[in-house]
């Protein structure tokens, strides 16, 4: 069966705004006759050379050109048949007999017909909120201790304050609670680090390892914690008796109690992982607690922490009289008043605007809630270009494919991060990519590629895989100068991975907030960066809705994006043989997007584990895709899907039947899925189930009960012997 008609068998019932070409589908939907009459009919389809244009595209004058005419290499539409140059009737002949009789009925739907109409963009000429980054006060003018100040300028070589460590480092200096937003990549983390280390290296009484926690640390994300160690390791350099350490997850719990024992003064932590010590191991107090800093406030709540974070303020309550307390993130949104009123004593609001950037009255400017601040919407680098590309269901692969070949194996330096839903669809297109971009057997062994390609080098990070490997996976794309790393969003936040030129999201994230925090994985303390939002065209209108917080995308063309398969040779369609291909024919084009397609399919194919897993992603995304919050369900509904032509973008070439019971793939029917993606703001009985999720790929790592990724080899612990302290 064809992925089009996939969705007819399948999920019929379902109005599918992915499907305006239903003139041309209700062909199929008449009741099938019979086996053979179908098979004689979808040969016939099959083998049909040209003018085969649908009703939709002469009805949709504007849709993104498909092919008018299949030529005789329309043959390439028809699976593992490439291109024959047979004549049509006596290769019709040949291969009707041959897949009547030995070969499994296949073909390959063609890939550039009956997509939807994609709708066009229209740019609001939104005004984007803007920072500036770099002031022109130095460090030195602060009174801070001397061997803090040179190891800012020697060790971490930097020497003027960015605007939020400007305004920042000030007011925690003098001891007050703070509320702090400022855009991503901005130096938030030694806006709070270097005002730490000055006090405590300053305590009248001189800080003893034995004496537990003075700062608490929590962060959202294993990665972040190790980053934000790692910042602050290095400011205290001159404070040798002030010892660091993480408790993160994913790492044995004995060895962690051992060095609380020990004695760990500046404690960083995931949420998750401190509350499993607070309920387990003794000899954790906090007495001397003096600071609390939450980094990426917001993200603690959205990701069912809240309870934990109870958990943890009640235990300090109980121990440290008086402490300072301190909120930050790029993106402070509502639900972090509730944090901010339970956890911050009569705070300084601190968010950074150009003074250029106009508010619309003069009222707002006073106010500086959470609520106001994303209201006026949040702050992108001024150096980061945002694009969206809106491409059918079933192209989204070979555009992936296409870009990441256009950037990173034909132009020069590019780094890149694609973010997708779930866990196992990183997987699933990290294999594949590797399989069909990089090719074969070897690219598989050494999960990197042989030389011609040398500018490919695939990771991927998610939260089901094991701690070490993440670890050296995060350490690993930190230090390379090229690669694309795919992940979910468990790299989404605070990450500061350098040279990264590239963000592309290809599922659309759940909220501004995280869209946000996903691009600010680039153009970071005022480089230069690019991000590329994937949408399909029923999810055009998300671009509006990004407009509505001020975030302003431009269009980029998918046939732009897909014409760098012409540097390609390998998906050369074989009628072209070994003419040279002339600039970008876009037949050609086409027939190369095929061509790479049919690789995809072929691949996922052979083999039955292969199909197997490959729905087993596509269940992960339609999941996922049934969690979007209600304020966008108008824009993503799993009944706005074709499913068939979902199947495709994942190298499927049928549209499955039976997706587990649970899925409402068969979205006819309205079962019930649970939810990935939470709604923390409503407190359903659910919400225990969702924070187990969630901290299976952010937290804890004791207790996730998510199977593991097993790893292949074994890998250094980069990363791990700085965590000893
Ligand atoms: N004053 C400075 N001069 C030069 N570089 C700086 C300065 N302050 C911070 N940086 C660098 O800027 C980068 C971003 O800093 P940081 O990770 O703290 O940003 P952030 O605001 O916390 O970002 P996010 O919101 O994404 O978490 C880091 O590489 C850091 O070393």
């Amino acid at each position: 069966m064809e992925a089009d008609e996939g969705l007819i068998l399948n999920v019929s019932s379902l109005p599918s705004p992915e499907s305006h070409h239903s003139a041309g589908r209700k062909r199929f939907r008449k009741p099938l006759p019979g086996k053979d009459k179908w098979q004689s009919k979808a040969l016939k389809r099959k083998f049909q050379w040209a003018d085969e244009g649908t009703p939709s595209k002469q009805k949709h004058k504007l849709s993104v050109s498909p092919i008018k005419k299949c030529t005789k290499e329309a043959a390439i539409c028809v699976k593992g048949n490439l291109s024959s140059k047979s004549p049509p009737k006596k290769h019709s002949t040949d291969r009707q007999n041959e897949s009547l009789s030995s070969r499994p009925f296949i073909k390959t739907s063609c890939l550039f017909k009956n997509n939807p109409e994609i709708p066009e963009i229209h740019r609001g000429g939104v005004k984007q909120v803007q920072e500036k980054v770099f002031t022109s006060d130095s460090f030195s003018q602060l009174d801070l201790h001397p061997h803090l100040v040179s190891t800012i300028t020697t060790v971490l070589k930097m020497s003027s304050m960015t605007s939020v460590q400007k305004q920042t480092i000030p007011v925690l200096l003098k001891g007050k609670d703070a509320l702090v937003r400022s855009q991503t990549g901005s130096g938030k983390t030694l806006a709070y680090g270097i005002p730490l280390v000055q006090s405590l290296q300053g305590m009248k009484s001189k800080i003893q390892r034995s004496d537990g926690p003075y700062a608490l640390i929590l962060v959202p994300t294993r990665e972040l914690a190790l980053q934000s160690f790692d910042t602050v390791q290095k400011l205290l350099k001159p404070f040798t008796w002030i010892v660091p350490g993480v408790l993160m997850g994913g790492e044995k719990r004995k060895s962690e109690k051992a060095r609380l024992r020990k004695g760990i003064n500046i404690l960083i932590s995931t949420p998750g992982r401190l509350v499993d010590h607070i309920k387990s191991t003794k000899c954790i107090h906090f007495h001397h607690l003096q600071w609390l800093i939450m980094d990426e406030a917001d993200r603690i709540l959205d990701m069912g922490f809240e309870k934990d974070v109870t958990v943890i303020l009640n235990a300090l309550n109980a121990e440290s009289e008086r402490r300072q307390n301190v909120l930050l993130s790029a993106t402070l949104t509502e639900g972090v008043t509730r944090l901010a009123d339970i956890s911050l004593h009569d705070p300084v609001s601190i968010a950074i605007v150009d003074e250029t950037w106009e508010r619309t009255t003069p009222e707002q400017e006073a106010i500086n809630s959470p609520a106001r601040m994303e209201e006026d919407g949040f702050a992108i680098p001024e150096k980061l270009k945002q694009h969206v590309v809106v491409v059918p269901s079933k192209l989204r692969l070979v555009t992936l494919a296409a870009f990441i070949l256009g950037k990173c194996k034909f132009e020069k330096r590019h780094k890149m991060i694609v973010f997708f839903s779930s866990c196992e669809q990183v997987e699933f297109h990290y294999k594949l990519l590797l399989k069909v971009l990089l090719g074969g057997q070897e690219a598989e062994e050494t999960e990197c590629l042989p030389l011609p390609s040398s500018h490919l080098k695939f990771l991927r990070l998610h939260g089901n895989m094991e701690q070490e490997e993440r670890t050296a996976v995060f350490q690993e794309f930190l230090q390379c100068k090229t690669g694309i790393l795919l992940c979910t969003d468990v790299a989404a936040r605070g990450l500061d991975l350098p040279q990264v030129t590239w963000i592309v999201q290809y599922n659309a994230p759940a909220s501004p907030a995280e869209y946000v925090h996903r691009i600010g994985r680039t153009a970071r303390i005022g480089c230069h960066g690019n991000s590329l939002l994937v949408l399909t065209p029923s999810e055009a209108e998300y671009v509006n809705s990004l407009a509505s917080h001020k975030i302003n995308v431009s269009e980029m063309k998918m046939e732009d994006i897909l014409s760098s398969l012409m540097k390609d040779d390998r998906f050369k369609g074989r009628r072209w043989g070994n003419k040279k291909s002339r600039g970008t024919n876009p037949q050609e084009v086409r027939e190369r997007a095929t061509v790479l397609q049919t690789e995809f399919e072929n691949y996922v194919h052979s083999g039955e584990g292969t199909v197997r897993w490959a729905k087993k992603a596509l269940q992960s995304f339609l999941r996922s895709y049934t969690t979007y919050p209600k304020t966008l369900k108008h824009i993503f509904h799993i009944k706005s899907l074709h499913l068939g032509h979902v199947a495709k973008s994942f190298g499927l070439r049928d549209a499955p039947q039976n997706l587990s019971a649970s899925m409402a793939a068969s979205p006819g029917k309205k079962t019930k899925l649970k939810p990935k993606r939470p709604d923390l703001r409503r407190k359903t009985q659910g919400k225990r189930r969702l924070a187990e999720i969630l901290r299976s790929e952010y937290s804890s790592g004791m207790d996730s009960g998510v199977s593991k990724v097993k790893r292949k080899k074994r890998h250094g612990k980069p990363g791990n012997q700085k965590m000893l302290s």
